[in-house]
């Protein structure tokens, strides 16, 4: 019998209540390997992973440069604190905390030291670890993190020997070669800092692993003399009760020292030497170091501890040296960071505990500004060091002038895991820092870039600065020189030196030969420096200033030209206004004088007149005959209504001028008729004009044919209606009766009989040119078409044609009509 088989398992969905947070960024994310791996961004440098998994070269001391600067980078250990796996006592064990004890808090004790059995910090290799989120911050999606880069990584098992060697003796090589270290040791309190430094009689720590190798590096000679000594110095930076920093020296009776302008007044230095004199006076000053009790740690660190060992000078001249200027080798035991929550301390313990770890975050500050500032040169390299004595006395250190080693103690336990991920997230990005520009001779710290990092400028002042240097040496030479017999008693005897007020020049001979400047030529050309490089900034400053102002008054000057062309058109354009007024008004006096003539002859033909009408024939007559010319001029002002009455009274002027030849067979005629079209007086005022040449081969006889006959017909200034003033006249009819016009259209128009026709053509042919370019003469101009004013052919290809009576007609045109009808007997087409 078949069993069913049971139905396969759903895959295992997670349902996320709230969309998924981001987390905060972290150095480096564990990749999940299970996922597909991302592809690789164009552009972007490989991980350098091959040189990070090179052998540990870093684990071996670093080849000795002479003097040399090179690159190289902060070191930064990290050493992991082994985990305290011992069995927990039940509650009459007596090793669990006393106080919690005292408060029957066992079982809580209990299961602290259960949980402390997990860990959360895993070595991944001897440069990187990763931080493991403990299962109980699961709700809190707290992903594991990657920190690397570090120098070197002990796991929790490693011993006091591999630390040395692979942290202290770079240093302690540096040290013996001239130049200036500092070991920094970093981490939460209780995490190992003191151990690592100073260890314990089984397990000696750095500093006295450190001793033992100086004192065993002396030459069997140096052993046996003092040449082989140290001085040896031992304070501590501590505040009780939270109150002013004090400087307190450890290798006397805790003497209180000052602190001034970065060094240390009054601090007294133990010459040791051998290794036994030097550790007595490390015991003897941890001794009177000041330690308390703390929840976190039995003998908790309440002061930063400083041990400083320099060399002592082989000659009574360099007994003399600058104790800046000489090598110094130098361990820093920092207070650890604590929490209040985990060391319970309160009162006058908690106040240190705020002095503590303000120092450790001021100390945390500097290097951090000084990383941002080699990330970003304009960033300024901010003075955080000012903040407590720890960090001033270090200054040096934290910009990165001198060399600096740093070694973190961490605690690997899931309950330490905050602290520990507090420690590695602010301490990991030290490893960035460079010390590019550190070029030691003697002790004698050198800031300088290479040459070929100057700019010409700075090279220049560079150049100055070593010319003055020469010249100041070369002088202080020939006063060594002078004094050279002084010297050689000083070197015979040295009793005299003590007691003789020696000069640098005295106490540094070997800079001079050397041309490096001594301690207060340093001064004089660091001021020099620092003036030259003010003095470059505020040019920059001001360059750029200017740059700013050209641009403007560059832009400034455009707009000038700009506004001049502009102002020179609109004079341009005034000027031609002007031209043009001039030509209008004197358009204006030419109107205005034919008007008051017109209104001269008015007056005078109503004189002459029987019905005191006016007849413009017979002014026109005068005028042609008294010119030896046939001028026909008709004149319709608004005055005088002409034509039908029906029409709309359109005022008008017309001129029409006909010249003919005599003594010639060629006949010429002109006619000009002009209309106007404008505004006047604020009348409207409207003109046209056509100029109309005919010619004829006709032979006019003597008599009737003038040298020349001009017809004018001048229509313009048609005025507005002029209703109920004077008298509806019909100026052919009237003018008919007045003998002189008369005699004289005649003598003006008898011509006409005889090239009428092609007159008509030609008049009929410019009207068509001219339609479009004049409207505004366009209803005269359909007023003589409407006439029938055409020749016989186009009638025949037109046809049937319009009626003349039934279209309107202007005043003007019809005089003009009835002037030419009623002098040629064409009364016909009216
Ligand atoms: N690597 C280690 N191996 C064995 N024991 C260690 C190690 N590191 C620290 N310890 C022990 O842990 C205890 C606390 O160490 P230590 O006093 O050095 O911590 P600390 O960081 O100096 O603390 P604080 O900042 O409070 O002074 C000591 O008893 C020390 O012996």
């Amino acid at each position: 019998m078949d069993v069913a088989s049971p139905p396969a398992c759903p895959p295992t969905v997670t349902i996320r209540r709230n969309p998924r947070r981001k987390v905060r960024d972290t150095p480096l994310t564990v990749p999940d390997k299970s996922g597909p791996v991302p592809a690789r961004l164009e552009g972007i440098a490989p991980f350098p992973l091959q040189d990070l998994l090179e052998p540990d070269t870093h684990l071996s001391a670093p080849e000795p440069s002479q003097g040399v600067a090179t690159s190289e980078s902060l070191r930064v250990y990290l050493r992991i604190k082994p985990l305290d796996r011992r069995p927990v006592k039940n509650k009459n064990g007596g090793e669990v905390n006393k106080k919690l004890l005292r408060k029957g808090n066992v079982q809580k004790i209990v299961e602290k030291k259960n949980k402390s059995n997990e860990i959360c910090l895993e070595v991944n290799d001897s440069r990187t670890v990763t931080l493991i989120a403990p299962l109980s911050f699961g709700s809190k999606r707290v992903k594991n993190e990657v920190y690397e880069g570090f120098s070197h990584v002990f796991p929790p098992n490693s011993v006091q020997e591999d630390v040395y060697n692979a942290v202290m003796e770079p240093l302690v090589q540096d040290f013996m070669e001239g130049k200036s270290g500092l070991l920094a040791a970093l981490g939460p309190t209780g995490s190992g800092k003191t151990h690592t430094v100073f260890g314990s009689p089984r397990g000696p720590g750095l500093v006295p692993r450190a001793l033992q190798r100086l004192f065993n590096n002396n030459t069997p000679s140096e052993a046996s003399d003092s040449s082989g000594s140290y001085y040896l110095s031992i304070f501590e930076i501590y505040s009780e009760g939270g109150k002013k920093e004090k400087l307190l020296d450890l290798s006397s009776d805790g003497a209180d020292l000052s602190f001034h302008q970065s060094s240390i007044k009054g601090l007294q230095e133990v010459e040791v030497s051998n290794v036994i004199e030097a550790e007595r006076v490390i015991a003897r000053g941890m001794l009177q170091r000041a330690t308390a009790e703390t929840n976190a740690n039995s003998q908790s660190s309440r002061s930063q501890c400083i041990i400083t060992v320099r060399k002592k000078p082989k000659s009574v001249d360099n007994e003399n040296e600058v104790a800046a200027n000489c090598p110094v080798l130098t361990f820093v035991d920092l207070a650890g960071a604590e929490r209040e929550r985990k060391t319970g301390n309160q009162g006058a313990r908690l106040l240190e505990s705020n002095f503590i770890n303000n120092t450790s975050m001021v100390f945390g500050l500097c290097l951090r500004s000084l990383l941002e500032h080699q990330k970003n040169p304009k960033r300024p390299l901010q003075k955080h060091y000012q903040n407590s004595l720890l960090t001033q006395y270090l200054r040096d250190y934290l910009e990165g002038k001198k060399r600096m080693t740093l070694i973190l103690t961490v605690k690997p336990g899931v309950e330490d895991y905050s602290d520990t991920s507090f420690v590695l997230r602010q301490a990991s990005p030290y490893t960035k820092i460079k010390y590019n520009c550190i070029e030691e001779f003697h002790g004698v710290p050198c800031q300088k870039r290479p040459i070929a990092m100057l700019t010409q400028a700075e090279k220049a002042k560079r150049r100055r600065c070593n010319e003055m240097t020469d010249a100041q040496v070369d002088t202080r030479s020939t006063t060594a020189n002078g004094n050279q017999a002084q010297k050689d008693e000083i070197t015979a005897n040295p009793e005299h030196a003590k007691a003789m007020s020696l000069s640098p020049v005295h106490s540094c001979p070997s800079m001079h030969e050397n041309s490096v400047p001594t301690g207060g030529d340093s001064i004089e050309i660091q001021g020099t420096g620092r003036t030259y490089q003010i003095m470059r900034d505020f040019s920059r400053a001001l360059w750029n200033v200017l740059k700013e102002y050209k641009q403007k008054v560059e832009v400034s000057e455009s707009e000038v030209l700009l506004l001049r062309g502009s102002v020179l058109a609109l004079t341009e354009s005034q000027r031609i206004d002007k031209l043009r007024i001039g030509e209008l008004e004197k358009e204006l006096q030419e109107l205005r004088l034919l008007n008051r003539s017109a209104e001269v002859n008015h007056n005078k033909m109503k004189v002459d007149g029987d019905d005191g009408t006016l007849s413009e024939v017979a002014y026109l007559g005068e005028r042609l005959s008294g010119a030896n010319e046939i001028v026909s001029d008709e004149k319709v002002t608004g005055n005088h209504k002409t034509g039908n009455e029906g029409t709309a009274p359109v005022a008008s002027h017309s001129h029409s001028d006909v010249s003919l030849s005599d003594g010639s067979s060629l006949v010429e005629s002109c006619v000009d008729i002009k209309v106007s079209s404008g505004e006047e007086d604020g009348c409207p005022l409207v003109e046209s004009c056509l100029d109309i040449k005919v010619s004829s081969v006709e032979e006019l006889p003597q008599s009737l044919a003038p040298e020349s006959e001009e017809v004018c017909c001048k229509r313009g200034h048609e005025a507005k209606e002029v209703e109920g003033r004077g008298r509806k006249t019909n100026s052919l009819s009237e003018s008919s009766h007045m003998e002189k016009p008369r005699s004289c259209i005649w003598a003006a128009v008898s011509p006409f009989s005889i090239w009428w026709d092609p007159l008509l053509r030609c008049i009929r042919s410019c009207i068509l040119i001219f339609r479009r370019l004049l409207p505004a003469s366009s209803m005269l101009l359909k007023e003589i078409n409407e006439l029938g004013l055409e020749d016989e052919n186009s009638k025949n290809e037109r046809g049937k044609k319009k009626n003349a009576a039934e279209v309107p007609r202007s005043q003007g045109s019809i005089s003009l009509v009835r002037l030419l009808t009623s002098n040629l007997g064409l009364q016909s087409l009216l």
